[in-house]
């Protein structure tokens, strides 16, 4: 509890950019006194949190009212909890005790900064049109030019939109392929509305697209088409 508050706190403090705040502790990532509490890891981060902006509230409740019906679905998302997921990309690991170890400490690249410095955002699968719209609000952390987003953020949103999109309609894929149009730059701290969707499935390959959008729809600040490629059985990823 005192930890999220003072989280909280250093987030604000950065989103305010208060001098002196102090930058946050350096860790080991794969050190093994790192733990993580099971409330951390089994938290759903794609719901509201006190540094979403008021855009970011008012479309997470438009597409909350929209899964009313069961034709949207808010699609959870947590920093370090595979579950079902573990179980399906296990067969493509040949050691399988050595994945345990690395997973148990591994987290979700996109979900690895603290609240509101990061990646805030919330996906929402279309269940008729097969298609995936992920709201995303790019906190101070993810600076490129001043005042805007770095390329390689955008390109890993674009990424995990993509891949989800790919995920749900097939399983377990890998992105093969990502060629992405920077038409305008987006502005740290707003949001954008990402569209996904598969166009095309060749055996194993999935070719998907997206763009992304200003909230009002008015600006396109990015175009991306991918290929994924749904991981063979019988191939091992190392
Ligand atoms: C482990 C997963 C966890 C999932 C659960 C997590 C759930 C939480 C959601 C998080 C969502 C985040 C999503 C992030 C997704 C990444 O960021 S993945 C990381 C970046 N990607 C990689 O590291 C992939 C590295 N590449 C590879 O491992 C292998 O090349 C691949 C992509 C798996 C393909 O290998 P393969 O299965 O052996 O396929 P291969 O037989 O070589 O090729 C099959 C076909 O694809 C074509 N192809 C393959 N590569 C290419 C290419 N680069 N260009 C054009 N064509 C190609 C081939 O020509 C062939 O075509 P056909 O001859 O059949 O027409």
């Amino acid at each position: 509890m005192l930890r999220s508050c003072v989280s909280r706190l250093r987030t604000l403090a950065v989103l305010r950019g208060q001098p002196g705040v102090a930058p946050l502790p350096a860790k080991d990532p794969w050190s093994p006194r790192r733990s993580f509490s099971s409330e951390v890891i089994h938290m759903d981060l794609s719901l509201p949190n006190p540094s979403w902006n008021e855009d970011m509230r008012l479309l997470f409740d438009q597409f909350m009212k929209k899964s009313e019906d069961g034709s949207w679905k808010h699609l959870p998302s947590y920093k370090s909890k595979f579950t079902q997921r573990t179980e399906d990309i296990k067969i493509y690991f040949p050691d399988a005790k050595l994945m345990k170890e690395k997973l148990s400490q591994a987290q979700l690249f996109p979900r690895s900064l603290e609240e509101g410095l990061g990646f805030e955002y919330a996906m929402f699968h279309n269940c008729v049109e097969d298609r995936i719209v992920c709201i995303f609000q790019g906190g101070p952390y993810l600076q490129g030019a001043p005042g805007f987003l770095h390329g390689g953020a955008i390109a890993t949103m674009i990424d995990a939109t993509l891949g989800a999109c790919a995920i749900v309609a097939v399983g377990v894929a890998m992105t093969a392929s990502l060629n992405i149009s920077f038409k305008r730059p987006i502005p740290l701290g707003s949001v954008v509305v990402i569209n996904s969707q598969v166009d095309k499935v060749e055996g194993r390959k999935l070719f998907l697209s997206c763009n992304i959008r200003s909230v009002d729809e008015k600006t396109v600040y990015s175009e991306a088409t991918s290929l994924f490629v749904k991981l063979d059985p019988k191939t091992r990823l190392t």
